[in-house]
């Protein structure tokens, strides 16, 4: 079963309260949802293999660690995934990021594919999913079934705000994918928004409605 992290470190609890609010402006959610996303990135980072390394400081020759060199990709799901990359290559600025376009029928809830350009090595690259909203679990099930079937082996799922019908979905579904997250939300209501959630993520992050 993939393990559900829910990050409540305090900084990351005060911004998503900030972009919760009905009246933060395009602008400033954009921003808070990237600086959330660096937030993000550092925990989601946490287990990255180290290895020694040799270094002279002014003072000494000693062996101390750095990263072991393991490739990732950043991989939003458009649109609103797009509104993570930015914090995530704040702290991951050499890694690649492969595009999955997905949006929910109105209707149906159900997602729809329409676009998908990824790194050609996925298989060797471990990938952070990033998207705001884990609502029915849908449009991230999909997007790690097209992953899979181009050879992703490690995957991790980031978002910011989850149902927990969406999270019991996504585990059923991917049990190997660990999810992290920074609220855990009460439910969905009928027409598959999270409750209180914060609206429709895209929407807010580009001014669409
Ligand atoms: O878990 P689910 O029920 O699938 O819902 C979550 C999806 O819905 C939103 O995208 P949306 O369809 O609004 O597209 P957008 O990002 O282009 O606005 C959100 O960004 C997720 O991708
Ligand atoms: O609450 C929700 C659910 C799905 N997508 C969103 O952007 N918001
Ligand atoms: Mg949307």
């Amino acid at each position: 079963m993939g393990e559900l992290h829910v990050i409540d470190h305090p900084l990351v609890q005060h911004k998503l309260t900030i972009i919760r609010n009905k009246d933060v402006g395009t602008q400033q959610f954009r921003q808070v949802v990237n600086e959330i996303a660096t937030l993000m990135a550092y925990e989601v980072t946490r287990d990255m293999p180290t290895e020694d390394t040799v270094v002279e400081t002014p003072i000494a020759k000693t062996t101390k660690k750095t990263l072991a060199g393991k490739k990732v990709a950043i991989v939003p799901i458009l649109r609103a995934g797009l509104g993570m990359v930015d914090g995530f290559l704040e702290l991951i600025p050499a890694a690649k990021v492969g595009h999955i376009g997905m949006y929910r029928d109105h209707k149906t809830l159900k997602p729809i594919e329409y676009f998908v350009k990824m790194p050609s090595d996925i298989d060797q690259r471990e990938l952070f999913v990033v998207d705001p909203m884990l609502a029915t679990g849908g449009s991230a099930i999909m997007a790690i079934d097209a992953l899979k079937k181009r050879g992703a082996k490690q995957i991790k799922f980031v978002g910011l705000v989850a149902a927990p019908e969406g999270v019991k979905a996504l585990q059923e579904a991917h049990p190997d994918v660990d999810i992290y997250i920074a609220g855990l939300d009460d439910r969905l209501n009928e027409d598959g928004y999270i409750i209180p959630g914060l609206g429709d993520a895209g929407d807010r992050l580009f001014g669409t409605k």
